[in-house]
């Protein structure tokens, strides 16, 4: 297979493809387990690297990027590497300025106020020339991951970026963007659409410099209720998809794509019917109602509380065992249902890792 980043590819070069075997759905000797945020604060190692760097400039720099990306994996035998990136580099890319403020996370000091701010959006985004800097880190990686594991890049969904840029950072209610829902919906879909324009594009540079599956995060489905996830966010899920997927077809590429969607169960059926090989799950839904409601059609990610990491380890080890029986070690991928915290401590996240293989190694021998 050529991949215009990195020449000839072979699947042989990988040396552990149980991840992309269970996003695939199909059989493997133990269950792959990475964790959202496995390049994180938690890290001494991360933190040490980080002091004292602007944060979108370590994200501008692919040999920090790469270096970030592979910190957790030398720790940890994680089944997966994730890019260091942020989702909010696409609004960036659209000419808004985000600066990360220490112990209040993004901000946008000029956040979208009225349907009049669309004017000042970039309307039609290179992304090899905005963006060119992540798919650069994603061949570095790829080169220094030496076909270890497979190498994931991801993507902010579309109402996920849309609420940071009206809201201008973090949020509880969201209601900022939420009055644009109810209030401008036409203006609301046209910005939708942008983003997605420009996901698409993004993810398509992602595959093309070396990323082996795909991950969406619809980070803020939780403050939508089902019928506005039906019309703000399911449709631009989709369209990604099958706009992604049509076109790595023509190149004869195939590259696992997975959905996650926070707290956003009640959107589960049609999650698993919107062209993702998998569907990650937060810790509010229970492992064995998942399977059942998925019926079968998708692979699942997820689902350990972050919080159950401040547990003792034979405490987290039986909690990965009833983990690990309910959603069954095919088709599965364990993670927990969100990041982990910059408190967490390293050894139990080593601990939760051993607990996926080892467990699941004993659940595929009865
Ligand atoms: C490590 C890190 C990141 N972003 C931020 C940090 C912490 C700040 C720092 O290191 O200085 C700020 C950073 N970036 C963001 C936040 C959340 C702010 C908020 O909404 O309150 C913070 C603190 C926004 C963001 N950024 C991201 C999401 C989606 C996932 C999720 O729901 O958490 C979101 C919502 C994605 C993201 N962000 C990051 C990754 C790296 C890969 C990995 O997982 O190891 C990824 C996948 C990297």
């Amino acid at each position: 297979k050529y991949c215009p980043g990195l020449g000839l590819v072979h699947k042989a070069f990988l040396k552990n493809d149980t991840f992309l075997c269970a996003c695939h759905g199909q059989e493997t000797n133990h269950v792959p387990v990475w964790c959202m945020r496995q390049a994180g604060r938690y890290l001494p190692e991360f933190r040490e690297f980080r002091a004292g760097k602007d944060f979108f400039e370590t994200c501008r720099s692919p040999a920090a990027c790469c270096e970030l990306t592979l910190q957790p994996l030398r720790r940890f035998p994680f089944d997966a590497a994730i890019i260091f990136s942020d989702i909010l580099v696409i609004p960036q890319a659209m000419g808004m300025d985000v600066q990360m403020v220490a112990g209040k996370g993004p901000t946008f000091p000029e956040p979208l106020k009225e349907p009049e701010d669309l004017l000042l959006l970039q309307p039609k985004v290179d992304v090899n020339k905005e963006l060119g800097y992540v798919f650069k880190a994603i061949t570095l990686t790829r080169h220094k991951l030496d076909g270890k594991v497979p190498l994931i890049g991801f993507t902010g969904a579309p109402w996920t970026l849309m609420a940071y840029m009206i809201e201008g950072g973090g949020s509880t209610t969201h209601s900022k963007a939420k009055r644009w829902l109810y209030r401008h919906p036409e203006a609301s879909h046209k910005l939708l659409k942008m983003l997605t324009d420009v996901i698409v594009e993004y993810l398509l540079g992602q595959v093309a410099a070396g990323a082996q599956a795909l991950q969406v995060f619809e980070s803020h489905a939780g403050c939508l209720g089902p019928v506005e996830f039906q019309e703000f966010s399911l449709p631009y899920l989709r369209d990604i998809a099958r706009k992604v997927k049509d076109q790595l077809k023509e190149s004869g590429q195939d590259v696992p794509m997975i959905v996650f969607a926070k707290d956003g169960h009640y959107g589960l059926e049609d999650l698993s019917q919107s062209h993702y090989e998998v569907v990650g799950l937060d810790w509010t839904i229970d492992p064995r109602s998942a399977r059942e409601r998925t019926g079968g059609k998708v692979s699942l990610q997820g689902n350990m509380d972050p919080c159950a990491l401040y547990a003792p380890k034979e405490r987290i080890s039986e909690i990965v065992k009833k983990m690990l029986e309910g959603f069954g070690t095919r088709g599965y991928i364990a993670n927990l249902g969100h990041g982990l915290y910059p408190d967490m401590d390293p050894e139990n996240v080593g601990a939760f890792v051993e607990a996926v293989h080892t467990h699941s190694r004993h659940l595929n021998l009865k």
